[in-house]
């Protein structure tokens, strides 16, 4: 089966469009302010305008209120919600939308447990753990922690053009999720690098 990806922490619509042409399968916009790829709900419609058909939107989230989540659903064009905090799963479930549950792992995460916990996700996305950085940590984790589940995965975290084919190789997962692995600067994404990506998950 072809591995999907996903290109998170885009800010700007040309690259939304860059990596919609190039055959990325989701675009992921992060609604956390602290992040250097934050974007406001108005930036997100500019960056989502025009995008092509069958190219999901992945708006990203962590900790938020529930208000926050309902303003940026009532405005923007969103297909899937991603929560990368502590959210719990009635949490998640509530606004009427798949949703993506992000689990940073350690050493001692219980995949089955939380797969069952979360069991209305649409996926688990596996993201490194560094304390203090919620997510976007361009760095990688120990993916023989990754034990399969019923659900599909998602595998992030320090993912670039460089180690992408392996990752694939060894961990076989649903979908690959990179933000800093394909940028120039934070929020700033390098299209050769999304290429370069792109290529590698197609050869993988
Ligand atoms: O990208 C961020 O700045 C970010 C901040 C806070 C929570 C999540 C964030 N990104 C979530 C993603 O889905 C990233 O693509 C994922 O963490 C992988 O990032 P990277 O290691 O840079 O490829």
């Amino acid at each position: 089966m072809r591995t999907r990806v996903k290109i998170c922490g885009i800010t700007r619509q040309q690259d939304a469009d860059f990596a919609a042409d190039s055959g990325a399968d989701a675009i992921g916009l992060v609604f956390y302010p602290p992040s250097p790829r934050a974007i406001s709900v108005a930036q997100a419609q500019n960056v989502t305008r025009g995008l092509a058909p069958f190219v999901s939107t992945v708006a990203l989230f962590v900790n938020p209120s529930v208000a926050d989540v309902s303003r940026c659903l009532d405005a923007v064009s969103v297909d899937i919600i991603q929560f990368h905090g502590d959210e719990s799963p009635e949490f998640c479930s509530q606004f009427g939308k798949p949703y993506i549950k992000a689990i940073r792992m350690k050493p001692d995460t219980n995949l089955a447990q939380l797969s069952e916990a979360y069991g209305s996700a649409q996926a688990l996305l596996l993201d490194a753990y560094q304390p203090g950085v919620p997510g976007g940590t361009g760095t990688t984790f120990d993916w023989s922690l990754i034990r399969q589940i019923e659900k599909p995965i998602i595998l992030a975290g320090g993912l670039s053009a460089d180690n992408v084919a392996e990752a694939i190789k060894q961990v076989r997962p649903f979908a690959v999720d990179v933000s800093g692995g394909v940028e120039s600067e934070k929020g700033i994404k390098s299209h050769d690098k999304i290429s370069a990506f792109m290529r590698e998950v197609a050869n993988a």
